[in-house]
């Protein structure tokens, strides 16, 4: 066995030198000009001559490079005038192989570029022609320049093969790249590696090629900046494409800038600043015990259980990592449980998180990174203003501040100087010229003689978010960051106190990709609000009335109902009251006039046939109504009026 295996080698290694012996000899017939490369041409052009080349008769056009290329070494020793011309011709010839070499290797690499191009587009890859050392380039120019065969070679067919081969090593590095980054490699990623894959992505500035760092709109182009468990958890979401705000958000937050942005309702920001504020943690191996890494503050309950309803469905990719929401109106024994438990991310409105940060010793903000105001504007404009800024007072200084928000407002501004760095980031993705609202959202006005129905306080939010069909008849509770799935129609029967607060009604529907349209009802003195929302950037459609016989059969059976039932005719009088004191409430004055009210109306859109009697405390704002009159002459108002 032994010595067959022996001689088998041996047979082995024979065959191995032949075929070695055979690749060094390049045969004319064996090898196809396509298969050689530009330094296998070189070589043969270099290599002594073999006579017996002469003899072969071939047609020049079926001659190989090979065949060529020897011819001509032959020539170099035996030349006539004519074997001369030959040879030049030859070797122009040998010139367009060598051309057409470096072409189909610029093609390949073309190839691989394009290849490489729709990884990269993938992940964020610019810059990196930066590192082709510079000290190579001038090398191979060298070794060029000494090659004879290609000093023949135009100058425009060395530039190209340079840069193809450059392309080639370009390619190769940003293929390397992308594999590197598709092997899911930063699993155990650190801020390093993460700032040097951010720089590498970015580009370096300096660099003559100064690359601009591309972000594709879709979300697996964060790869090269989040980690593994980021990753996983936005594709649990199932969303493929970021939205705007979130394009330019997330780079940002994960650098750790503070931000102030401002984003159109509905277009994601909640996911803008999640998605970091999680990764920030993840990056900083961030543990329960290390108390609360964000506190993410929001103007309602219903906004701090839906944010919290979304961080849940993120969080379970980030173990051990938990999160908790505080709010008033629940039990604190559960919440200071749960604090006790350890609650690395806390939502919840600004009144019960003051009090916590008070009295609650288990809720350790010693080490917040990032703290988030949502929906800001409410906040500001709320009576939870004082109690924000309170908690801002009680932060450690070194966190990341970010402040989100549909509007703008004098407030906001003067917020954003006070809470967030020097050099926080401004993002105003609501557009100088752009309509205010989402494109896809449809949105009309009509206008009705009377009242035509009563606020409510809201019903239970998860109920109607888990109903398969529903109407919500509610109060501006609900007009800010809910997020209710399939809003079809927002019908406003009470007006909105301004374009701000329209504005964010009518958020409420269209979001994400999906379609929704809205309904403004305007009483006739009413009108000065549609120029209001057109200066808005806020452009509205008119619709026709609905027919008004069928208005008035529906009217006389309301007041038939309304009148047969005590229950009701108290309840019709309370809504009366507060319909009417509350529109007395309205900021705009010179567009909600009180005292152009048709209380006649108002009393019959309730089911009354006539309106009630009663004391109505609004006389006493007949002197601020005047006061604010005054101010919006001055222009002064709302800003001083309201300080
Ligand atoms: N990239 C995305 N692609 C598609 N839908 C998305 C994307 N990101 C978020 N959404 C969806 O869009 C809807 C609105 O998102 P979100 O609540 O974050 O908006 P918002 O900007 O905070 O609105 P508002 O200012 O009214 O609070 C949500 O239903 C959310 O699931």
């Amino acid at each position: 066995m032994e010595t067959e295996e022996k001689i088998s080698g041996a047979t082995d290694h024979s065959k191995t030198r032949k075929r070695k012996y055979s690749l060094c000899d390049i045969s004319p017939k064996k090898k196809k000009k396509n298969n050689l490369t530009t330094n296998e041409l070189k070589e043969e052009v270099c290599k002594p001559a073999q006579p017996n080349l002469h003899k072969k008769k071939k047609n020049r056009k079926e001659m190989s490079t090979d065949d060529l290329t020897n011819e001509a070494c032959a020539l170099e020793n035996h030349e006539t005038p004519r074997e001369k011309k030959k040879k030049m011709k030859r070797e122009l010839l040998n010139e367009e192989l060598i051309n057409n070499e470096c072409k189909s290797e610029e093609e390949e690499s073309k190839n691989k570029f394009e290849r490489s191009s729709m990884l990269a587009e993938e992940t964020l890859i610019s810059g990196l022609e930066q590192n082709l050392d510079e000290s190579h380039k001038k090398e191979r120019c060298k070794n060029k320049k000494k090659d004879n065969s290609c000093s023949s070679a135009e100058n425009g067919s060395q530039f190209d093969h340079d840069v193809s081969t450059k392309n080639l090593k370009r390619k190769k590095k940003e293929k390397q790249l992308c594999e590197d980054n598709l092997t899911g490699s930063n699993d155990n990623i650190n801020e390093a590696d993460l700032l040097f894959e951010s720089n590498l992505c970015s580009g370096d500035k300096s660099d003559a090629d100064k690359m601009e760092p591309v972000i594709s709109t879709k979300f697996k182009s964060l790869k090269p900046l989040v980690s593994s468990q980021t990753m996983k958890a936005i594709q649990s979401l199932g969303f493929k494409n970021m939205t705007e705000v979130q394009m330019k958000a997330i780079p940002l937050l994960l650098e750790g800038r503070d931000l102030r942005a401002t984003a159109k309702t509905g277009s994601g920001k909640t996911l803008a600043f999640l998605i970091p504020a999680l990764e920030r943690l993840v990056r900083l191996n961030f543990k329960p015990s290390h108390g609360t890494g964000v506190l993410i503050l929001t103007p309602t309950r219903e906004l701090a259980l839906q944010t919290h309803s979304v961080l849940q469905e993120l969080m379970s990719h980030y173990p051990p990592l938990t999160c908790g929401v505080v709010m008033g109106g629940t039990d604190r024994i559960q919440e200071i449980l749960m604090l006790a438990r350890g609650c690395t991310i806390l939502v919840g409105t600004p009144g019960r998180v003051l009090s916590h940060i008070k009295k609650t010793r288990r809720l350790s903000l010693a080490r917040l990174v990032c703290f988030i105001m949502d929906e800001v504007d409410q906040i500001l404009d709320s009576p939870f203003r004082e109690a924000m800024m309170d908690i801002l007072l009680r932060l450690p200084k070194e966190r990341q501040t970010l402040m989100f928000s549909a509007t703008k407002t004098p407030r906001s501004n003067s917020l954003a100087k006070e809470a967030l760095k020097a050099d926080f980031e401004e993002l105003d993705l609501t557009g100088k010229k752009d309509a205010l609202t989402v494109d896809h959202l449809q949105q009309y006005r009509i206008i009705v003689q009377g009242k035509k129905a009563q606020a409510e306080r809201s019903r239970v939010f998860r109920q109607f978010c888990g109903a398969a069909a529903a109407a919500l008849l509610c109060t501006d509770i609900a007009a800010r960051g809910w997020d209710v799935p399939a809003v079809d129609w927002i019908l406003q029967f009470d007006p909105p106190d301004d374009p701000g607060e329209y504005l964010h009604r009518v958020g409420r529907t269209a979001r994400g990709a999906q379609q929704g349209a809205a309904l403004l009802l305007l009483r006739e003195h009413e009108l000065a609000f549609v120029p209001l929302l057109m200066d808005t950037r806020i452009n509205i459609t008119r619709m026709v009335m609905m027919d008004m016989k069928k208005a008035a059969q529906l009217q006389h059976k309301l007041e038939e109902v309304v009148e047969g039932v005590e229950y009701l005719k108290v309840l019709a009088r309370k809504a009366f009251r507060g319909c009417v004191v509350a529109y007395s409430k309205l900021k705009r004055k010179d567009v909600y006039n009180i005292y152009e009210l048709d209380v006649r109306k108002v009393a019959q859109s309730l089911g009354m046939s006539h309106p009630p009697v009663m004391y109505l405390p609004i006389e006493y704002k007949r002197a601020k109504a005047r006061q604010q009159q005054r101010a919006i002459e001055e222009g002064l108002w709302p800003e001083d009026v309201n300080a």
